[in-house]
């Protein structure tokens, strides 16, 4: 988790304390605690929660936004790991979403779309949720809208939510629509 974190920090989507981590260990995650640089993560900076409910159960403060990986975990029993971050095209382009209203971004043909693992890699719709300062409000919303078909998400005007089987994967997918938001600014 240090590492994956670390190489996030480095590209500048983890800034000043952005972003948690965690993987699935059976019906428990490990998670990053709240408010910790992600760049230099120890074994000190995560805790042990109940992967589906979020609930703590050692460790120091767990992530704010643990109830959003939960509602992951819940919605996806093959999840294994989720990973938010804050970088910059993907967080404009969920801004401007939602200042348009939007609730979902369509991408379309570029190659990188294949890297999301999704069904036709030609179109893929990703949703955008609302950044309720209640963030147990965006998870419920996350828990209600995410069908397994995409495994992204936008929060408007914050960042991306990405998950998988792996952390590694998760990871992946963080990189690829960081990249296809670029791209999307590029061409719109
Ligand atoms: C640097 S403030 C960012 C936070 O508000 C939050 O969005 C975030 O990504 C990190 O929260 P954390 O509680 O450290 O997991
Ligand atoms: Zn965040």
């Amino acid at each position: 988790m240090a590492e994956v974190a670390r190489g996030l920090y480095q590209r500048g989507w983890l800034d000043g304390t952005a972003g948690n981590l965690s993987v699935r260990i059976g019906d428990q995650a490990l998670i990053t605690a709240s408010g910790r640089s992600k760049g230099e993560l120890t074994d000190a900076d995560v805790v042990l929660v109940e992967a589906e409910t979020g609930a703590h159960i050692s460790g120091p403060k767990p992530s704010a936004e643990t109830c959003i990986h939960a509602a992951i975990y819940k919605a996806f029993p093959d999840c294994g790991a989720v990973v938010h971050a804050h970088p910059p095209y993907a967080t404009a382009v969920a801004a401007r979403a939602m200042a348009a209203g939007q609730e979902s971004v369509r991408f379309t043909d570029f190659e990188i779309i294949k890297g999301l693992g999704v069904a036709d890699p030609h179109a893929v719709d990703v949703l955008v949720f609302t950044n309720w300062s209640d963030v147990p409000r965006i998870a419920a919303e996350v828990g209600e809208r995410v069908d397994g078909s995409v495994p992204v998400l936008l929060i408007g005007h914050h960042g991306v939510t990405a998950w998988g089987p792996t952390l590694e994967i998760a990871r992946n997918r963080v990189e690829c629509i960081e990249a296809l938001c670029r791209l999307h600014l590029l061409t719109n």
